[in-house]
């Protein structure tokens, strides 16, 4: 048994509950008491500017979080994570994902050995590969060049990609079509190539383990249909199949070439992989020179985390701003809402990241955690989400932290009345950031002679936290920026929760019952130990389908 002290039971973490005892300031308050926290609530990493003056916090709490994260050593985590010990302490890994994107004459050693060399020679084969797709070189099996992409992966292999590829669409080829397979439902597959030609159709299968079920079922049901189009010719698969994966030997027993792996390793995790060789399909779509822009990015934040001191260090401070809410105002979720249309995939991107990280309840040892860990991550664009689901942000009974997303300029793209629309949009963002914190009072709703009766529906609480992320612009760089500072965002929870942060044993119970389930609903084999109420759905399902 460690002799850790439980979380829980430190002394820092006493000073937080009793301060959050005494909390009763109201954001109204807080500023008008310090009109100057709107400038010194603020830090910047590489083209962020990220505002946290709008949170529950004084110089007091600041500090008392800054203690707690001292106390639990979330900088002596971090130096082991950057220096590439085996952290990851259940699946017995390193966690690199920071070599990804380290500079071509940067060291770091997983077991005596430097990773930097190959990390750079995979990126290298990449652009090649990328470069000859690009430029129509790499043709297909008949010799047609290629001009659509689908990328078939899963979680990691396939929320990061589909999300930039949407964020980053302004700077694709436009002459090639990309589509982003996942579920395994049919009709995900039968979506995305139904009206592309097979002779002109690149599948890039991306799988770490490259045994992941949805995966390898949607690559044969793709090969099959390449088959089919074009006539049935085995050795076309070569032209028309890559793979991304840390398996060699699974990628050839599935048929593809391993000339045509792109390989990455096991010290990257899946929901850490977009900027390994899972970024390929991006890569063709921006082209390599743009991905080192969003590698660059990555790194921007990397050496700021590694390096800035607690007070100005950004990925610290929203990852103590979440322990603030979720351990001491018992606040259950965290949205995160862009104002940017491109970046309509960019939370469900963090879903994974952030929930597949700290949705753990034992700690690092093993016992179970007497804290709660990591927060539901939900939102969608603003905008839309102001005419869904904002009501209940501004008017309901739960606290609902939320980090607003937004961009100076909109991207040369748009040209006449589409550009003029931006400031519209950040207009939105920036009421809904006041309105949320301070609220609308009785007396002010009154003062508009709105009916007594009216009076409590139309009065805003305010007091809703909100972070302010604003940026010149969506580039590659500042994407990379924004998605490391989450990564690191999350790194500080896990540690400040002792959690591993890095294996996902928590997806594992579902793919086996459903291998197990399956026989019975594909052959009506019997299942032995289904539970009465699996079996009885089961049996409705027969049933319903004959
Ligand atoms: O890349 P693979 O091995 O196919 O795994 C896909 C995803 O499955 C998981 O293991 C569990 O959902 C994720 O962590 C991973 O990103």
């Amino acid at each position: 048994m460690s002799d850790t002290p439980r979380l829980d039971q430190r002394p820092e973490w006493t000073a937080l509950k009793d301060h959050r005892a005494r909390w009763q300031a109201h954001l109204r308050e807080l500023f008008a008491a310090d009109p100057e926290r709107a400038e010194r609530y603020v830090v910047r990493v590489g083209d962020l500017r990220i505002d946290f003056s709008k949170n529950l916090v004084t110089d007091e709490t600041l500090a008392l979080l800054r203690e707690l994260a001292a106390a639990t050593d979330v900088f002596g985590l971090r130096d082991a994570m950057f220096r590439g010990d085996r952290i990851n302490i259940t699946e017995d890994r390193a966690v690199l994902h920071t070599a990804l994107r380290a500079p071509a004459d940067a060291v770091v050693e997983v077991d005596g050995e430097n990773v930097v060399p190959q990390v750079h020679a995979v990126l290298g084969r990449m652009s090649g590969f990328a470069e000859r797709v690009r430029s129509g070189e790499w043709t297909g099996h008949t010799g047609r060049r290629i001009r659509n992409v689908v990328n078939i992966g899963i979680g990691g292999s396939d929320l990061g990609p589909a999300m930039a590829y949407e964020a980053l669409r302004a700077y694709t080829d436009r002459s090639l079509t990309f589509r982003f397979v996942s579920n395994v439902d049919g009709a995900d597959l039968h979506e995305a190539v139904h009206d592309l030609d097979p002779a002109e159709t690149l599948f890039i299968v991306a799988s770490k383990t490259f045994t992941t079920i949805e995966t390898i079922t949607n690559a044969t049901s793709a090969r099959t249909w390449l088959l089919e189009g074009l006539g049935g010719e085995e050795k076309a698969v070569a032209q028309h199949f890559v793979a991304l994966s840390t398996n060699g030997e699974k990628v050839a027993d599935f048929g593809i070439d391993t000339a045509n792996m792109f390989e990455f390793w096991d010290w990257v995790g899946g929901r850490y992989s977009f900027d390994s060789a899972i970024g390929l399909s991006l890569m063709i779509a921006i082209g390599p020179e743009r991905f080192r822009e969003l590698l660059d990015g990555f790194r921007i934040v990397d050496d700021h985390f590694r390096t800035a001191p607690a007070e100005s260090n950004a990925p610290l401070i929203l990852g103590l701003l979440g322990i603030w809410y979720g351990n001491f105002f018992d606040a259950q979720s965290h949205a995160v809402l862009p104002y940017s249309h491109y970046l309509s995939k960019f939370t469900a991107y963090l879903q994974q990241l952030d929930m597949e990280s700290n949705g753990k309840s034992v700690d690092r040892e093993g016992r179970p955690v007497q804290w709660q860990t990591g927060p539901v991550v939900w939102g969608t664009p603003g905008t839309n989400g102001q005419h869904a689901y904002y009501q209940l942000i501004h008017q309901g009974t739960k606290l609902i932290p939320a980090d607003l997303i937004g961009f100076a300029r909109p991207l040369d793209e748009l040209s006449g009345e589409l550009k003029a629309q931006h400031d519209l949009l950040m207009a939105n963002l920036f009421a809904q950031g006041q309105a949320l914190a301070f609220g609308k009072t009785a007396e002010e709703v009154r003062s508009e002679g709105v009916p007594e009766e009216q009076v409590a529906h139309r009065t805003f609480q305010g007091n809703h936290p909100t972070t302010t992320i604003l940026s010149p612009e969506l580039t590659p760089s500042v994407l990379g920026q924004l998605i490391a500072l989450y990564e690191h965002k999350v790194f500080v929870q896990g540690a400040v929760w002792d959690i591993d942060s890095f294996d996902q044993w928590g997806v594992e119970l579902g793919k086996v019952l459903a291998k197990r389930v399956e026989p019975a609903l594909t052959e009506g084999a019997e299942v032995p130990g289904l539970d009465p109420s699996t079996a009885a759905l089961v049996a409705a399902y027969r049933e319903l389908r004959k």
